[in-house]
């Protein structure tokens, strides 16, 4: 993992983002920046990464904080903002860093523009979560071609928690050429010890020859 500025993104919301970026800002040493926070002010994703983080990262402020806890799009309009994709640029004191989008790429942040145009424009390669569930294996497959169609460079795939082997199975065996596989065990209470334990059983599958190697 040269590379260390990643825009981590999920099949949808609630799939495990914040915990996976977690995982990975402590597993490789990054900062962490929610561009858009919508809902939870209180018990927001930075504050959740600040909790369960062993590294103490550098945590950039994010762009909008908005009180409604719904699609960007919805949250600041309500609010009376309107979100721009130039309002947008990476913050450039750090040379590692963890980037984690609002739900997953089709979220609108107004009435033209979505996640997925935000991670095209800062630029960096996606890291797509993925979570057990029925109709995930749908949600995972269009996730990667959209990226696909988009050009958007997918660095990993992270198998968040407990599978269902043929679930697994067959979402590994359609990952892109040079997509890796990242897998995060299933953590019974998340808190800053079970996540530090969780970030030593992280394991990483390369994606080698076209081929997905186990
Ligand atoms: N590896 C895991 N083991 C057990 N539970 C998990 C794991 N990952 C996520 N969860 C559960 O799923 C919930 C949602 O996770 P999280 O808040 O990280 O999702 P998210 O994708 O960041 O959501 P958002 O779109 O709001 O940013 C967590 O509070 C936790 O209960
Ligand atoms: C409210 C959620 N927790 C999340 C926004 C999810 C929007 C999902 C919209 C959709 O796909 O229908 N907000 C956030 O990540 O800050
Ligand atoms: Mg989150």
């Amino acid at each position: 993992m040269m590379n260390k500025r990643y825009f981590i993104t999920g099949i949808g919301t609630e799939v495990g983002k914040t915990v996976v970026s977690a995982a990975l800002v402590d597993y490789l040493g990054t900062a962490y920046w929610k561009p858009i926070q919508s809902g939870d002010l209180q018990a927001s994703d930075s504050m959740r990464i600040r909790a369960l983080c062993t590294s103490e990262p550098t945590i950039f402020p994010e762009q909008y904080q908005l009180k409604h806890p719904a699609s960007p799009h919805d949250a600041s309009e309500r609010e009376g903002i309107q979100i721009s994709l130039t309002d947008f640029s990476m913050p450039n004191q750090t040379a590692a860093l963890l980037v984690e989008g609002a739900g997953g790429l089709f979220v609108p942040i107004n009435s033209e523009e979505f996640m997925i145009d935000l991670m095209d424009q800062l630029g960096l390669p996606a890291i797509l979560v993925c979570r057990d569930y029925l109709g995930c294996i749908n949600h995972t497959l269009l996730s990667i071609a959209a990226l696909v169609h988009k050009g958007i460079q997918l660095a990993f795939v992270v198998f968040n928690g407990a599978f269902e082997p043929a679930t697994q199975r067959v979402i590994e065996s359609h990952l892109p050429a040079g997509t890796d596989a990242i897998y995060i065990p299933e953590i019974k209470e998340i808190n800053k010890m079970n996540l530090s334990t969780a970030v030593g059983q992280i394991k990483i599958v390369e994606h080698t020859n076209g081929a997905f190697r186990k």
